[in-house]
């Protein structure tokens, strides 16, 4: 699908502003090394590598004292904002928030995990292309292709109490891309930060679907240790 609008720009948008509380490392999860370079690199340099995107933003915590040797000062392309927020959807808003004057109504923003360093520039292109003109934006997923159960606690521990239909279940992941003043507006109205685990989910809320667009299993969120050694069987085997 080709983009009508020859004057658009998309942007990308990096939430790096999270503590790995789940990976337990002596650092932030996206400041580890993996595949030889830290993980945030790999995202951002997918994005440094694809034609389609005009800049890309990354949004730190105010305090985060690794990001000026992970990302010097001057590197092309790249803008730091140093106004993380408290859960992933107060980081995306704040760097949205942040880059306001740099926006025009026609621009597309790809909010996308710094925790996903699989990301490749193919897979950039399929989403922008996927989505298209799609007032309702998009993102890249997985669809569930393991059963799905309910769990419910009991006396032996964790149990099975259902088994969820899995056929039209997707997994997120992100890049997920809106125009700029939608992504801002279903932000912006969103009431439970803790709800709104993906921006899709804001989006959704305002009665719109966005497209699923399918991924890779190479973009994986690396959440808990043993995702490092995937991640970067991954990044060794190439796109
Ligand atoms: N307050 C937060 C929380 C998360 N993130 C970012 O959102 C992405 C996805 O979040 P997640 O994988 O949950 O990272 P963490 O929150 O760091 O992990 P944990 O939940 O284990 O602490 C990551 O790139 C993370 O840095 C963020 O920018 N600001
Ligand atoms: C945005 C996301 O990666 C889509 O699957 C996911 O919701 C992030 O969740 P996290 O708990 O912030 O890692």
């Amino acid at each position: 699908m080709t983009d009508t609008n020859p004057t658009r720009r998309y942007v990308a948008l990096l939430p790096a502003a999270g503590v790995g509380a789940r990976m337990a490392a002596g650092c932030p999860k996206q400041y580890l090394t993996v595949a030889g370079q830290p993980m945030l690199r790999h995202a951002v340099e997918a994005f440094r590598a694809s034609a389609l995107i005009s800049h890309t933003y990354v949004v730190v915590s105010a305090a985060d004292g690794y990001i000026d040797e992970v990302l010097p000062a001057g590197l092309a392309g790249v803008t730091v904002l140093r106004c993380g927020g408290a859960t992933r959807m107060d980081s995306v808003l704040n760097g949205l928030r942040a880059i306001q004057r740099e926006m025009a109504e026609s621009d597309m923003v790809l909010v996308h995990d710094a925790a996903r360093p699989g990301l490749t520039p193919t897979l950039i292109a399929r989403l922008i292309d996927g989505v298209g003109d799609d007032a309702a934006g998009g993102l890249l997923a997985l669809p569930v292709v393991d059963t799905v159960k309910r769990s419910a606690p009991s006396a032996q521990g964790v149990c099975s109490a259902a088994t969820i239909p899995r056929n039209g279940m997707w997994l997120a992941q992100t890049p997920q891309m809106f125009s700029y003043q939608l992504l801002l507006r279903a932000l912006g109205r969103a009431t439970d930060p803790d709800a709104i685990t993906d921006d899709a989910s804001a989006v959704e809320l305002l009665g719109l679907t966005p497209r699923l667009i399918e991924g890779h299993p190479r973009n994986l969120k690396v959440t808990l240790p043993a995702d490092i050694r995937i991640a970067e069987m991954y990044l060794a085997a190439g796109e």
